[in-house]
């Protein structure tokens, strides 16, 4: 996917990812405002999911949206031509979809990243839902994949160990590393924990490379 990172040192084959377009880093991360349009948005998800307004309110709130949403239609871009997932200086690479964390190490020993899970993420009696803690180990992986030099790969299973209530707007750091390669498989593993070391959650991924044209 995304071809973001200088590299050193590469595997044979990192030029070769699957059929994904090849695409850069945004290095004006979407320009002067995309970062607080991102921002904003993210506080809309968080409210949206923990408000309870009159009717008349809900029914200004649903136009404002849908001004929005008529706003930004026109601009449909295809992949890899929008900021969104191609701002490496924003949170969360600036797309919605993945968690508004930061990248603090990215190399070929592994990759590290600090952020909070926020209201839009709660689960059940103020945890973290359970979802979201596949969605970032996830992206984590496929970041550890790419520092460490192998070509694009997709995850073929990931498991997570839920080993203590995750808590929302807590700072917390998610670490992890290339364990082992073999061919076209990199096995991955990654920890979830609150800055003093407490394990919240741990997991473990085979990422595969991708063959020529894969999807
Ligand atoms: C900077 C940011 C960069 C971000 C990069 C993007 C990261 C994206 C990460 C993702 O989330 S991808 C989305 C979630 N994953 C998918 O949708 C994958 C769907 N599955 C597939 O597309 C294919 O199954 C896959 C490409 C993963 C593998 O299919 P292949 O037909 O190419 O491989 P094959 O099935 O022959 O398996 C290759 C090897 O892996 C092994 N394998 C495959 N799946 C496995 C599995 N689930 N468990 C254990 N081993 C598995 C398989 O046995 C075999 O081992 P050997 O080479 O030793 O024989």
């Amino acid at each position: 996917m995304q071809v973001m990172t200088e590299h050193t040192e590469r595997d044979g084959d990192y030029e070769h990812h699957g059929g994904f377009p090849v695409y850069a880093a945004d290095p004006d991360n979407g320009g002067p405002h995309f970062g607080r349009l991102v921002e904003a948005l993210r506080t809309v998800q968080d409210l949206a999911v923990s408000t309870a307004p009159p009717p008349e309110v809900i029914a200004q709130a649903a136009e404002q949206a849908e001004a929005l949403a008529a706003l930004l239609a026109p601009y449909t871009a295809p992949e890899g031509h929008y900021p969104a997932g191609r701002s490496v200086g924003l949170p969360g690479r600036g797309s919605l979809l993945m968690l508004p964390w930061t990248v603090e190490k990215f190399d070929r020993t592994g990759v590290r990243s600090t952020g909070v899970f926020r209201r839009y993420h709660m689960g059940g009696n103020g945890a973290a839902h359970g979802g979201v803690l596949p969605l970032l180990f996830d992206d984590l992986f496929g970041m550890i994949t790419h520092a460490a030099g192998r070509p694009i790969s997709r995850t073929g299973y990931l498991h997570v160990n839920y080993r203590k209530i995750t808590p929302l707007e807590t700072p917390l750091v998610v670490e992890g590393r290339v364990d082992r390669v073999d061919g076209r498989k990199t096995f991955v593993s990654a920890r979830l924990t609150e800055p003093d070391g407490t394990l919240l959650a741990d997991a473990e991924a085979l990422m595969i490379v991708l063959l020529p044209g894969q999807p």
